[in-house]
């Protein structure tokens, strides 16, 4: 085999993506010439969908389809950024779950600015600070964010897409095990790893903080203390992991979701997810009523939740979500339906069931 010949031939097959490359971004930046005179989003999830769908489905290998999907994924954010300079809000600081959500939806080329809190992605989404927002919404093993449910009900923003996270967690600090006196993290990190603390670090005090990467930074001040983060948070403010993988399961996933301030087109075949809040008559079989407009039709509901409402005592939101999109015939005659029969309805919005 000649080293030489193979790497010549890969140079001039590099040359040759490059040169295909910028006329894909050209023709991207045409679309985005068109997109702005209309007053139509740059950033559009569904059709970023149906390109990745499209060359997964074709791909003949040797590439993994999720190696063809981060490819393409950067390929898009310089796309869009050549398009127009968007600007991305994400529950901080750095080096957060979030801000890994925010990377794998949106890629590289784009600018993100890291956040307080919940609430504060959404001000800063609905001043038009930032064109969209991640936030966090639940946790496989943990269940819901729930900051990121009231602001949706809130807010006039919708959700735009969803990303799905695996997540690892790591001990991080400075002392060994035996030398460690509280634990630092987000409340929602903690519960993801409680049987593994409650086995490894019995009667060790467990302190609620702003958020994984904060609990990093926190442990980097404070010798006896530790953080449960993740690899990425640990490496940027450089303390030592103690043990990896403390999570109670293995199959740790977070959905975190993208909010944005207009509605994303429908993708199609099954592919949408609708998200909506509605409250209940306090009456006997409200919530058989309620749900009978997507059964009738045949729309499967993937998900159901209540919360209290904070309208008054024991009054109840339910959250759920069913697939397909707002403007699909059926799924708007069930929402219709639903109308008459909610006190409350609110449409948090609709978007490609994908992020995997
Ligand atoms: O098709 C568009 O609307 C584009 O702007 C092009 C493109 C792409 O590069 O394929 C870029 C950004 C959008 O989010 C979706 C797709």
């Amino acid at each position: 085999m000649d080293l030489d010949a193979l790497r010549k031939e890969i140079d001039s097959i590099d040359q040759e993506l490059l040169e295909r490359l910028n006329k894909r971004v050209q023709l991207a930046q045409k679309v985005g010439h068109y997109k702005l005179e209309r007053g139509m989003e740059v950033y559009v999830p569904s059709r970023e969908e149906e390109v990745f769908g499209k060359l997964t489905a074709n791909n003949q290998g040797p590439l993994p389809a999720e190696a063809v999907r981060a490819i393409y994924r950067e390929i898009i954010s310089a796309a869009i950024s050549l398009e127009k300079p968007l600007k991305v809000a994400y529950l901080g600081p750095e080096a957060t779950y979030t801000h890994q959500a925010a990377l794998k939806n949106f890629g590289s080329s784009i600018p993100f600015t890291p956040m307080n809190s919940v609430p504060d992605v959404f001000t800063s989404v609905c001043r038009g600070d930032a064109d969209y927002g991640v936030v966090p919404v639940e946790n496989s093993t943990q269940g819901t964010v729930i900051s990121t449910l009231d602001m949706l009900v809130e807010s006039e923003l919708t959700i735009v897409a969803q990303i799905y996270l695996k997540i690892s967690h790591c001990l991080i600090s400075q002392s060994p095990l035996e030398k460690i006196k509280s634990v630092h993290s987000k409340d929602n990190a903690l519960g993801q790893c409680r049987q593994w603390l409650a086995r490894m670090l019995p009667g060790v005090e467990l302190v609620d903080s702003a958020s994984t990467a904060a609990s990093v930074e926190y442990a980097a001040k404070n010798p006896e203390a530790a953080a449960i983060a993740s690899r990425i948070a640990a490496e940027l403010y450089k303390v030592p992991i103690v043990e990896e993988n403390v999570m109670d399961k293995t199959d740790n996933v977070t959905r975190f979701l993208v909010i944005g301030r207009t509605p994303t087109p429908l993708l199609g075949e099954g592919r949408d997810k609708t998200s909506l809040a509605f409250s209940l008559h306090d009456e006997a079989g409200s919530l058989l009523k309620a749900l009978t407009p997507f059964s009738s039709r045949g729309i499967n509901l993937c998900k159901i939740e209540s919360r209290p409402s904070r309208r008054k005592a024991w009054d109840y939101y339910f959250y759920v979500d069913i697939i397909g999109h707002q403007d699909e015939p059926h799924v708007k005659e069930a929402l219709e339906e639903l109308e008459g029969i909610c006190p409350v309805l609110k449409l948090l919005g609709s978007y490609p069931n994908s992020g995997l």
